[in-house]
């Protein structure tokens, strides 16, 4: 008689404390268990199911993209909500777009209930989105880096030109019925050196434009190459020789917890007196506070700021108030061309994304550039389904912790990217047993939540580099396996799979070679080898009318033991499989769901 692994295999996840439920790890999220099929979730992100997505927009966005969004979700235009409001809202969305305005926080997050799958920030600053709760959450962040970037340098050398003469105050003096011309004399910018701090794509063209006015321009950016820099004239130096030989100073590096309040008393108080300070970043990378005693001081003689640590800051903000300021309300993406740009470019971004799309501008994922990603489809299929196989084969025992996975390919390490790869094998592996919904975005983290360690390991091939890969090897360690045939000599669970005529076939399952199409479910059946064994178990199959899709048999040697896989496209009856494990020349069977 058979050991009888049934189909009942999810349905005992949920009661078994030794189940699979519990393997992985994740304590009470994994306890949840399904006996049903669950719905397949596409491996990227999103579209929701039966009928269109709906796509909150919380901040003023341009008509062209409210009409882009229009062609294929339900959209919300809801402006000033307050965080409550949205995160009431938010569990009825699949996306949500925003501006610096709007605070995505956890909360957010946790109240969407998983249904919200893409965060589009209209602009470039994603400091607003807290982007660990979103990938913690599965959820897609991706931004507009550029098409405010004109605009946003534009406003930086119109800050520095009204700045340096005088324009706000002596427009409201003038407005005020005075004629002040002695007091509003201005310094000059030709000749004067400029330190551009963050040299991306707003600091670099804050640059250029400030050479045209003549002027002396040096930039800090850690990261920035030096040749680009030099393309245009600018020479890269040190923060401190920046700060302290700059007239000018313009802030362009994005907030992090790197430049928080990066001008501080202590880096104020190494500039040269007399110093102007322009900031379009962000609010927080300078330490107001001491901004107004260094005004005060004399060691900054003015400063244009268009952000504020809060926004909109107070209305007795220290430094709004202060005389040698000129301040404008976070106006630095706000030119009609910049907000159409932006409104198209986030909305193609997020229309992506609920398509399934990777994002070219994904904040919290990783770049798949298209090409590659065609290329690797069928492989993206066998890796998920290889991981749920892999899981479905394990018995109690002690939880999983160590899977290795193995790519046979004639390329070299360089040429093949196997992160998507990886993030598929983890959500096979994790989701048959979890209620946890694992994409590209959220993979490596909740392997790592769930303690499960996934080495990968390449096996470079000769031959021709055409196809991307030869084959894929998952192998489970320090688990005992409810097929016992699994098990490979070195003691792991393996099953290895690749990709024919674009559909992925399990190959090998332990010391086994089989060939089955990955498609409906599988049964693997050990027997003894004798003939009409293919003949009895399609036929009980066939009773109940279950069709067979594919049959292949692997054996140890002629009469010995063999590996029977099958591939059926109607899960069979608990009575079916019984039948089958009644055989008597058959030792053990699962059924496995793909
Ligand atoms: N005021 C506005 O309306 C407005 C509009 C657009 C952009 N922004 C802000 O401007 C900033 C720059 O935007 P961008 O599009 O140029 O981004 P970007 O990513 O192209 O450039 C940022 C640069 O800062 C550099 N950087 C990072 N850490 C640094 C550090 N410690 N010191 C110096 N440089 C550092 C990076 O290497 C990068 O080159 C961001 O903060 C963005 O949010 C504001
Ligand atoms: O980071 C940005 O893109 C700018 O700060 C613009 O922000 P906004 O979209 O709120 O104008």
């Amino acid at each position: 008689m058979a050991a009888f692994a049934s189909s009942s295999f999810l349905a005992l996840s949920k009661s078994s404390p030794s189940s699979l439920s519990s393997k992985l790890g994740g304590g009470g999220a994994f306890s949840v268990a399904v006996s049903l099929p669950r719905r397949r979730r596409p491996a990227f992100v999103v579209l929701a199911v039966g009928g269109k997505p709906t796509v909150l927009v919380a901040e003023k966005l341009g008509e062209a993209g409210i009409d882009l969004l229009k062609e294929v979700a339900n959209v919300d235009c809801s402006y000033n909500l307050s965080p409550e409001e949205l995160c009431t809202k938010i569990s009825l969305c699949d996306a949500l777009i925003v501006r610096s305005g709007t605070k995505v926080t956890r909360d957010v997050f946790e109240a969407s209930s998983g249904r919200l799958k893409v965060v589009g920030r209209a602009g470039v600053g994603i400091d607003n989105v807290d982007l660990a709760a979103a990938t913690e959450h599965g959820c897609l962040v991706v931004n507009a880096p550029t098409a405010n970037t004109v605009a946003a340098a534009e406003h930086g050398i119109a800050l520095l030109t009204a700045m340096a003469r005088n324009v706000a105050q002596a427009d409201a003096s003038v407005k005020a019925g005075k004629w002040q011309r002695s007091k509003y004399v201005g310094v000059s910018l030709v000749g004067k050196t400029l330190a551009v701090m963050g040299f991306g794509k707003v600091g670099s063209e804050v640059a250029r434009r400030a050479k045209g006015l003549g002027m002396h321009v040096i930039a800090h950016d850690p990261y920035a190459p030096a040749d680009r820099a030099h393309a245009i004239g600018v020479e890269l130096v040190s923060f401190d020789e920046a700060i302290s030989t700059a007239d000018f100073i313009s802030l362009h590096m994005p907030l992090t917890s790197a430049t928080s309040k990066i001008l501080n008393d202590e880096t104020f108080a190494k500039m040269k007196k007399g110093v102007r300070i322009i900031n379009v970043a962000r609010g927080g990378v300078i330490d107001e506070e001491a901004l107004v005693k260094a005004l005060d001081a004399g060691i900054v003689a003015q400063a244009a700021l268009d952000v504020f640590t809060v926004e909109p800051p107070l209305k007795d903000n220290k430094l709004v108030l202060h005389e040698q300021v000129i301040a404008t309300p976070h106006l630095g993406a706000s030119t009609m061309e910049a907000q159409e740009g932006v409104a198209i470019e986030i909305a193609e971004a997020v229309v992506g994304a609920l398509k399934g799309e990777l994002a070219a501008t994904a904040v919290n994922a990783p770049m798949v550039p298209s090409e590659v990603l065609t290329e690797l489809k069928p492989f993206v299929k066998l890796a998920e389904k290889l991981g749920r196989l892999a899981v479905q084969l394990i018995a109690g025992g002690s939880g999983v912790k160590s899977v290795k996975v193995t790519y046979a390919s004639a390329r070299a390490p360089d040429d093949l990217d196997t992160r998507l790869l990886r993030a598929m094998i983890t959500k096979g592996l994790i989701e048959p047993i979890s209620n946890v919904f694992v994409n590209l975005v959220n993979a490596d983290f909740t392997a790592k939540q769930r303690g499960l360690r996934i080495s990968e390991e390449r096996i470079l091939l000769d031959g021709s580099p055409e196809s991307p890969l030869e084959s894929i090897q998952v192998q489970i360690a320090n688990v005992e396996s409810r097929f016992a045939s699994a098990i490979s000599d070195s003691g792991e669970i393996k099953v290895e799979g690749k990709v024919k005529d674009g559909i992925p076939h399990l190959t090998r399952v332990g010391t086994f070679e089989v060939d089955v199409s990955l498609e409906g479910s599988i049964i693997l059946c050990r027997q003894v080898d004798q003939p009409g064994m293919i003949g009895k178990v399609g036929s009980i199959l066939g009773d109940e009318n279950v069709n067979v899709s594919f049959m292949s048999v692997g054996r140890t040697g002629p009469r010995q033991h063999a590996v029977m896989a099958i591939g059926v496209d109607e899960p069979p009856s608990n009575d079916t499989l019984k039948r089958i494990g009644e055989v008597p020349a058959v030792e053990e069977f699962v059924f496995l769901k793909l």
